[in-house]
């Protein structure tokens, strides 16, 4: 199968290119390439050519909860948000955390999955318990990495003992960071708001905290410890200190922390309801300029679904999540990069390279020789954010209807067309 990409603009270089892709790997990029030969021809028309965009915490909620999405839709919603590679969450019915569970899952990922699709086992039973999971023998199978996500550990000899089992193998432990003892029912970030809105709230501490003991005990084990979804600026100082006393830790930022806070969540809308939940106007610029520096090293959309009925009603009752994947590039495009808040080159390697490179994929890079994962985006025509045109199950967002840039013409993974708007 080999394709060629014509006119596209490539960021570092130039003029115009032309790609071609043989055998599933970019094999040649000048400004223009004869089309004899060619399976496919795709007119980029001056939109870009980018490496394939990389998130590194979905939920596809399959098995167990396949109203809300599955396998097949969740992927295709990638690839339309210009996604060649996600990292999948072990929340699920039941949970991936046996080997029977996990290999049929990885199966069922590799068979219905439209981009490539890695997936996190659970640490521990349940991801509640304080057994942890065998993770020679989940790894073995081809587990990425361990995450109880959507829990937080609760008990430090627990995540101590999953961090040293985690580091024997080389596996990373992303972590979900939540000190439940400090939750204290809360829907919504504690503060003005919640109190405005008569809603308990979630402190800022209990996640700050928590991710305090796991740095010390991601030191003292040497383990690759990620931070899921950091939200406080109390936990992007903790990171910064980290990161400089040597400790081997990464951290994403999902978009909905990096453009919205509580101020801005307008009445009891279960559109604005997740885990962590939206934090103070000071904790968002801290975690954007925490991505800005470094501190953080990606962007990762936690790309939750939920059906209708569960996030219809008020905050209180409503499920926690949102989606993201169809929706990540566009706005960031257009709140960080169109308004001159980050360079170009920086947002794809925040949701390119960087993941790549703290978890050991292939991709991230766009180069003659490098595996033939990309997307070619559009960004000049805005248009306004609307559900009917995702392929996601999942509907809930704040973000509906506002007017964005960034339109995926194409995606490409391992050289196959996986997703080709209108098409
Ligand atoms: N983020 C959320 O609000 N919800 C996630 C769980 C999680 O990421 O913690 C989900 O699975 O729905
Ligand atoms: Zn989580
Ligand atoms: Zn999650």
């Amino acid at each position: 199968m080999t394709v060629l990409i014509k006119q596209a603009r490539v960021l570092g270089k130039e003029c115009r290119q032309d790609i071609r892709i043989a055998d599933g790997v970019v094999t040649q990029m000048a400004p223009t390439i004869p089309d004899t030969s060619a399976d496919t021809i795709i007119e980029a028309n001056g939109a870009w050519a980018l490496p394939g965009l990389i998130d590194v915490h979905v939920h596809f909620r399959e098995p167990g909860f396949t109203d809300k999405e599955t396998i097949a839709t969740g992927s295709v919603a990638a690839a339309h948000g210009g996604f060649t590679q996600v990292v999948a969450m072990p929340n699920l019915n039941p949970v991936p955390e046996t080997l029977a569970t996990t290999e049929s899952l990885l199966a069922k990922n590799q068979q219905d999955g439209h981009v490539r699709i890695h997936q996190f086992a659970a640490m521990t039973t349940g991801l509640t318990s304080d057994t942890v999971v065998d993770m020679v023998a989940l790894k073995k199978a081809g587990v990425l990495g361990f995450s109880n996500d959507g829990k937080g550990v609760q008990s430090a000899a627990t995540m101590l003992a999953a961090m040293s089992a985690a580091q024997a193998i080389d596996a990373p432990i992303a972590a979900h960071i939540e000190d439940e003892s400090l939750v204290n029912g809360g829907v919504i970030n504690a503060g003005p708001i919640a109190d405005k809105l008569h809603l308990p709230g979630i402190p800022t501490v209990s996640e700050s905290s928590q991710l305090a003991r796991d740095l010390q005990l991601a030191q003292a084990t040497g383990v690759h410890y990620h931070a899921c979804h950091v939200s406080t600026k109390a936990s992007v100082d903790l990171i910064r200190w980290a990161k400089a006393a040597g400790i081997r830790v990464t951290a994403e930022v999902s978009p909905h922390h990096l453009l919205l806070d509580d101020t801005m969540i307008p009445g009891d809308n279960p559109n604005y309801k997740m885990n962590p939940p939206l934090r103070s106007p000071d904790d968002r610029a801290a975690v954007l300029a925490g991505l800005l520096d470094g501190t953080i090293d990606m962007v990762a959309t936690d790309h939750a679904p939920h059906t209708a009925a569960q996030k219809t009603g008020s905050f209180s009752t409503a499920a926690f999540g949102i989606v993201g994947l169809e929706t990540a590039f566009s706005l960031l495009y257009t709140h960080l990069v169109k308004s001159g808040v980050m360079p170009f080159a920086q947002l794809v390697q925040v949701m390119s390279r960087n993941p790549a490179t703290a978890f050991g994929l292939s991709g991230g890079q766009l180069a003659v020789g490098e595996p033939a994962d990309l997307t070619i985006m559009e960004t000049n025509q805005p248009y306004p954010i609307d559900p009917a045109t995702w392929f996601s199950k999942g509907h809930n967002s704040p973000f509906i209807g506002e007017t964005v840039y960034g339109t995926t013409l194409a995606t490409i993974v391992g050289g196959h067309i996986a997703y080709h708007k209108g098409e």
